[in-house]
C-alpha cells in the first residue's frame, strides 16, 4: 500500500504552548486510524495539520507524496482531504442540497447537474435524501451530522479527517452517526477519526494511536491496543475511560 499521509517532525506552538512535539506518523492509503487521548493532548490540532486548517510551526505534511505548503495547501485539501467537525458547521440560511453543493461547485468548479447528482447519490448513502430541500436547523443534531458527512462524501477527497464527531450529539443519536461511519470505512477512503467512542475504535481501526501531551506515546492494532497498552499513561487512560 501507498503511504497516504507522512508526517515528519511535526511541532506546533499556539504562542509559547507547545502543543505537538516532534510527532512522526505515516497513514496508508485506505488505512483506518482512531486517535484517542486526553482533552487537551493535540489531537485535534494534529488532523486540523493535515489539511493546514493549522499551520504547523515545524516539520512536514505530505500528503500523496506531495509536501503542504502555504502556497500549494487549498488546491490540496481540495483534491485530498475533508473534514467532519464536532459542531457540524452546515450554512444555516442554505437548504441541505445548497451545503452539499456549494464547496463542489464553487471550488471544485463542478456543473451544477454533477454537483446536484454527487449531492442526491451521498444523501442516499447516509439515509436523508429525503431531507434535501430541509434546512439544517429543522433536523436533529444526528441527522446534521450525517448531512455533514455527506458533504465530505460528495466532494469525493480520498482522505476523511473526523473531529470527534459524535461529542456534540444527544447519546441516543451517536449510533446513527456511527452506524454511517462503520459502512463509510468498509472502502478505500482513509480515514483519521479522533473520538472517545471506543467501540467504534474496536470495530473500525486498522491502528488506535494514544496521545498525551502532544506527543504519540502508544499505537498498534486494536487487539494489541486495547489488551496489552505499553505506556502506563495509555493504561491509566484507558482504564479510566473503559471502566
Ligand atoms: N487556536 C488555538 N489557539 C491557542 N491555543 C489553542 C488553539 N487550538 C488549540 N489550542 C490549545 O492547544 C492544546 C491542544 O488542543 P487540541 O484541541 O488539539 O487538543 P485535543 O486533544 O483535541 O483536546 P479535546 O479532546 O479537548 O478536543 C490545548 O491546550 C488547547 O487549549
Amino acid at each position: 500500500m501507498a503511504n497516504m499521509i507522512e508526517i515528519r517532525d511535526l511541532n506546533k506552538y499556539f504562542g509559547d504552548l507547545h502543543v505537538l512535539k516532534d510527532i512522526d506518523l505515516t497513514v496508508e492509503e485506505g488505512e483506518k486510524v482512531v486517535i484517542i487521548g486526553p482533552s487537551g493532548s493535540g489531537k485535534s490540532t494534529l488532523i486540523r495539520c493535515v489539511d493546514y486548517l493549522e499551520e504547523p510551526t515545524s516539520g512536514e505534511v505530505i500528503i500523496d507524496g506531495t509536501p503542504l505548503t502555504k502556497k500549494n495547501h487549498l488546491e490540496m485539501a481540495r483534491t485530498y482531504s475533508s473534514m467532519v467537525f464536532q459542531q457540524f458547521n452546515l450554512y444555516p440560511n442554505m437548504t441541505v442540497l445548497g451545503n452539499l453543493t456549494l464547496a463542489p461547485i464553487k471550488l471544485q468548479k463542478k456543473s451544477k447537474e454533477e454537483a446536484v447528482e454527487a449531492a442526491m447519490v451521498a444523501l442516499k448513502r447516509v439515509g436523508l435524501a429525503h431531507k434535501a430541500g430541509e434546512f439544517p436547523q429543522n433536523l436533529s443534531g444526528g441527522q446534521q451530522q450525517r448531512v455533514a458527512i455527506a458533504r465530505a462524501l460528495c466532494t469525493k477527497q480520498p482522505i476523511i479527517l473526523f473531529d470527534e464527531p459524535t461529542s456534540a450529539l444527544d447519546p441516543e443519536m451517536v449510533q446513527e452517526v456511527l452506524d454511517v461511519m462503520i459502512e463509510l470505512a468498509q472502502e478505500n477512503i482513509t480515514m483519521i477519526c479522533v473520538t472517545h467512542e471506543m467501540g467504534f475504535a474496536r470495530q473500525v481501526a486498522d491502528r488506535v494511536i494514544f496521545m498525551d501531551d502532544g506527543r504519540i506515546l502508544e499505537q498498534g492494532s486494536p487487539e494489541h491496543f486495547f489488551e496489552n497498552p505499553e505506556n502506563p499513561r495509555c493504561r491509566d487512560f484507558l482504564a479510566k475511560i473503559l471502566h
